[in-house]
């Protein structure tokens, strides 16, 4: 059987999986868990632990076709602005209920756009931080920026908050592409927003871009790939695209008929990976790639790649909270999202409390399983000795599991008491096997496909 058949036949274009950012996955968390857990946890913290922070911008002045993000569009300022009196209420309330002392290691943007804010905005949100939360001496402060949507007043304002790592969003530099996804963005304009955040002192820049797109074919990605490696990013992602129009009606826009069908869509990206592992980058995880020396490429060397809402990273703080509409915290017991639509969230917060909707309380079988999730989607290895010495006896629940994935997947997979090790041939399959391991099934709700 020809190789590309047997990954058919495993499920590669028909199984429809998550991307597992958490375990158990947002569309799973329960309505039951809210503000009151959400302000228990949060008040229950150990100061002397940081915490990452993420702040959701859900505004864009353009809304791309493809996108699957949680953004409304605008043409004016005053929703944003009005959005960010709510951040700063959300922060006031969290003033009251954190730990006194409690630091930041990390902060992120992301949205949506934050570089729709201008600069005064950026200067108001970052004082409104670290008024609640100051950052650690080496705190990290990385931000999504749209190319199109920024210019140097809004870097030099970033920067001068301690911006230290961004990403922009590229996607494919194709203008047919570009046209087929609502998403117009000149190179010319790209590079010069690219020279601008190097200028600033961006010692890490990533790059996001998109396979699956329609009309895109590999001459069409091979050029857009020659463009990015010539941007010099120290880091890409490089997203299958999610077509999920029940979930994203923009994607209605998208015409069907000419995404690249399922074996061009999966050479597609063995194209583009095998482009950048030939320029030099490492591989990281299922979609990313990394510079030698860049942080994400020195974690996977050394075990501390994880994986959260932002994709990967190698942040060791184990708290993460989320500010603004749709933001999921990750607390020591479990996972809180606040209200997703805007106005919900700020509904919440302006009654004053906060606005945690829907989570998940872990219990000691979703520790274990979230674990052994995260080491395959980061390390196609999902280390048996490891799970022991961290969850005793409990780690043999998984053994069964383990045994039927090992004969479902054949020598695509290696099976030892020490270990399951996904084989490079296999990895196309890795959200299929990590799925093996969910528990948490849910009902009527339709993934996007696993390639
Ligand atoms: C910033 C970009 C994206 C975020 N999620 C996605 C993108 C492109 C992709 C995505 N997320 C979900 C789906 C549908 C199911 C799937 O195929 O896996 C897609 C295509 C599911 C999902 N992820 C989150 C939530 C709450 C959901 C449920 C559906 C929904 O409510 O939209 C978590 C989450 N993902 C992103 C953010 C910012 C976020 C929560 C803060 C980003
Ligand atoms: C934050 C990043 O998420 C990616 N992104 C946004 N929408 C989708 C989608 N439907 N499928 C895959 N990736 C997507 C883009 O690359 C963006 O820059
Ligand atoms: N909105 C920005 C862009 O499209 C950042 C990535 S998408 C959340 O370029
Ligand atoms: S890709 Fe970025 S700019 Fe485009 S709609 Fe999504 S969040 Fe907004």
């Amino acid at each position: 059987m020809k190789h590309i058949d047997r990954l058919r036949s495993l499920g590669l274009f028909d199984q429809r999986v998550p991307r597992y950012t958490s375990y158990p996955t947002a569309p799973v968390f329960s309505p039951e868990v809210g503000a009151t857990e959400q302000t228990r946890a949060l008040a229950a913290l150990d100061p002397g632990q940081p915490v990452s922070v993420y702040l959701h911008i859900p505004f864009c002045e353009r809304l791309c076709w493809f996108c699957a993000c949680r953004t409304q569009g605008t043409k004016t300022l005053s929703p944003v602005e009005s959005y960010l009196g709510t951040l700063e209420q959300e922060l006031a309330l969290l003033k009251d209920i954190l730990p006194k002392g409690l630091r930041m290691g990390r902060m992120h943007w992301g949205g949506g756009t934050p570089t729709i804010l201008p600069p005064e905005m950026i200067h108001r949100l970052a004082q409104a931080v670290r008024d609640v939360i100051p950052p650690t001496e080496d705190c990290e402060f990385s931000v999504e920026i749209d190319p199109t949507m920024v210019d140097r007043a809004k870097i030099a304002a970033l920067a001068a908050e301690g911006m230290n790592r961004a990403s922009i969003g590229i996607q494919d530099f194709d203008p047919l592409v570009q046209q087929s996804i609502g998403r117009l963005q000149p190179f010319d304009i790209t590079r010069a927003c690219v020279d601008d955040l190097r200028a600033a002192g961006i010692r890490s820049l990533n790059a996001d871009l998109v396979y699956g797109l329609p009309h895109q074919t590999a001459e069409r990605l091979d050029d857009t790939v020659s463009k990015v490696l010539d941007l010099n990013p120290d880091r890409v992602a490089l997203f299958g695209y999610a077509h999920v129009p029940w979930v994203s009606k923009r994607q209605k826009l998208i015409p069907e008929d000419a995404l690249p069908a399922e074996e061009a869509r999966h050479a597609l990206a063995n194209l583009a990976a095998a482009r950048f592992t030939g320029a030099g980058m490492t591989a990281i995880g299922i979609d990313h790639f990394a510079r030698p020396g860049d942080g994400l490429a020195r974690a996977a060397e050394t075990g501390h790649l994880r994986r959260n809402f932002q994709g990967y990273v190698d942040d060791t703080c184990p708290t993460l909270i989320g500010l603004g509409a749709s933001s999921i915290s990750r607390l020591p017991d479990g996972y809180v999202q606040n209200a997703p639509a805007t106005a919900a969230y700020i509904q919440r917060i302006e009654a004053g409390q906060l606005a945690g909707a829907r989570g998940h309380v872990m219990t000691g079988d979703d520790l274990l399983r979230a674990r052994a999730i995260e080491m395959l989607m980061c390390d196609f290895r999902l280390d048996r000795s490891a799970l022991r010495a961290a969850f005793g006896a409990q780690a043999a629940t998984l053994d069964a599991q383990i045994a039927l994935v090992g004969e479902r997947f054949g020598d695509l997979v290696a099976v030892t008491d020490e270990s399951l090790t996904i084989a490079p041939e296999g990895r196309a399959l890795t959200r299929i096997i990590a799925s093996a391991f969910d528990a948490h099934v849910p009902e009527g709700i339709r993934y996007s496909q696993a390639s």
